[in-house]
């Protein structure tokens, strides 16, 4: 008998090409997905040494980080951002790898149409030049982000030098009570263990509450995963997973799929495999979940107060959550549902797929954004905005006085058109909150798109479970 093996155990052995005497070793990268920000010098290291990508037909490279979510035919007012997608259109032409301009229909957030493609498929070894790659795990993808010298090593030679990870396993039982998503499951864990408590370590999310989950709910879940700083994040595939992806354009298809389904069938951890350390969270115990700082570890229940940093002990850490609450603008002891909003941003790899807006439209129907809030929702693909306007999820949310965008990146991060003006405060279903995130001096709270949604139209944060 073979010892018992964890999922990650499994599925790197299953691309290890080489492992030197001190561990270090060369992986198999199966899928390369490629963005304008971490890319423009890996193609300029290639074309310096005469090199070719190794493998095009496993590289997709898509523009989302830099594109405006406002009308595309009128001209970019960003200089920069207009020279980052020409090099990223030019690099893809000369190297052969498919492209998705910012008019394609599939063009969006890296991580949302990687999926929806079927690019991304269970057991498969998937990088990108960006940390949230790890999104992708939900599908049971070994799935990392990767720094720009490592881009030119994986389009040079299609493998990766790594060192193997521990292994850490999250059970979230219980049955999630209305109003709570895998937005708040997510920030719950990295509220418990700290945006160090999985450095090291690929995680492995289990338990009734996670299979409940949908697709979409594990992405989220997988997407913070490097928000608790482990490298990835990883749910064993099942009957969701392959039901979400039979039929995607890059799915495989006939006997191929049924191949593939037998391989995919085996992929989970040995009942007696060894976990460097677990976890155990219940989901029927979960609140749904604000942040009050500049850490997504700064989490707290949408019914409690603003916590008071004199409590902590460690001087370091007292010292840092005060000047957290002095750069968010807030006072200890202000109850949550007190905080007034400026701005509410619903979309990002996080939270930028169709369920997501669903949730948020459900909110939205029949109610006014507060007159002294802007709320925007920007769908995370040009096939997510699709499936919304068949919907009329559209309407509802402008019918409301939400504006609808351009599918992209926009305010999750300033680095196009969308973002906050300083001292702006922001609910958004993006994944990070640290200063300047969203714009100079802006404010930004982590919640779910229900949150969101009902903080558009309240003006201030509001308990979701109690929405009527
Ligand atoms: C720009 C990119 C490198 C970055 C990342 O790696 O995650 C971005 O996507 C982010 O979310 O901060
Ligand atoms: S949506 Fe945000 S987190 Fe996701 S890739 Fe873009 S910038 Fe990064």
């Amino acid at each position: 008998m073979s010892k018992p093996t964890t999922l990650y155990d499994k599925i790197w052995n299953d691309h290890l090409v080489h492992e030197a005497e001190d561990g270090t070793c060369l992986l198999y990268i199966d899928r390369h997905l490629v963005h304008e920000v971490t890319s423009p010098q890996a193609f300029e290291g290639l074309r310096a040494t005469g090199r070719k990508v190794r493998a095009p037909e496993k590289t997709l490279a898509v523009v989302d980080h830099n594109v405006p979510t406002t009308d595309r035919t009128k001209p970019n007012p960003d200089p920069e951002s207009i020279e980052q997608i020409k090099a990223l259109a030019d690099n893809a032409r000369e190297f052969g790898i498919e492209y998705y301009d910012e008019f394609d229909k599939r063009q969006g957030v890296v991580h949302v149409i990687g999926p929806e493609q079927g690019f991304t498929l269970p057991g498969t070894t998937i990088v990108c030049g960006d940390s949230h790659t790890s999104t992708h795990g939900a599908f049971g993808a070994l799935a990392h982000g990767i720094g720009t010298s490592e881009v030119e090593h994986v389009l040079a030679t299609q493998t990766l030098i790594q060192k193997k990870a521990k292994n850490m396993r999250v059970t979230v039982d219980g049955k999630m009570p209305e109003g709570v998503t895998g937005k708040d499951i997510i920030l719950a864990i990295i509220g418990e263990i700290g945006t160090a408590g999985g450095t090291g370590y690929v995680l492995e999310y289990a338990g009734d509450a996670i299979s409940a989950l949908s697709m979409e709910g594990r992405m989220t879940v997988c997407n913070m995963s490097i928000e608790g700083g482990a490298r990835a994040g990883l749910v064993a595939p099942d009957q969701k997973a392959y039901d979400f992806l039979r039929g995607r354009p890059k799915a495989p298809k006939g006997a191929d799929w049924d191949a593939a389904m037998r391989y995919w069938e085996k992929l989970r951890s040995d009942d007696s495999a060894h976990f460097d350390h677990e976890l155990r969270l219940d989901a029927a115990k979960l609140p749904p979940i604000v942040t009050w700082g500049t850490s997504p570890e700064d989490v707290i229940s949408v019914t409690g107060i603003v916590p008071d940093p004199d409590q902590i002990a460690d001087e370091a850490k007292r010292l840092s959550k005060h000047r957290a609450l002095k750069y968010m603008g807030l006072t200890a002891g202000t109850k949550i549902t007190d905080i007034k909003l400026d701005r509410i941003f619903i979309g990002s790899c996080t939270n930028g797929r169709i369920e997501d807006l669903r949730a948020a439209a459900k909110i939205a129907e029949g109610k006014t954004v507060s007159a002294h809030v802007n709320a925007m929702v920007v769908p995370g693909s040009g096939l997510v905005k699709e499936q919304a306007e068949a919907e009329g999820l559209d309407k509802i949310f402008i019918k409301a006085g939400f504006e609808w965008r351009e599918p992209g990146c926009s305010m999750c991060l300033a680095m196009n058109p969308d973002k906050l003006a300083p001292e702006e405060r922001c609910a958004s279903t993006s994944n990070r909150n640290f200063e300047g995130r969203q714009g100079f001096k802006g404010r930004t709270h982590l919640v779910s798109p229900a949150m969101a949604a009902a903080a558009a139209i309240a003006g201030h944060f509001v308990d979701v479970r109690e929405w009527r």
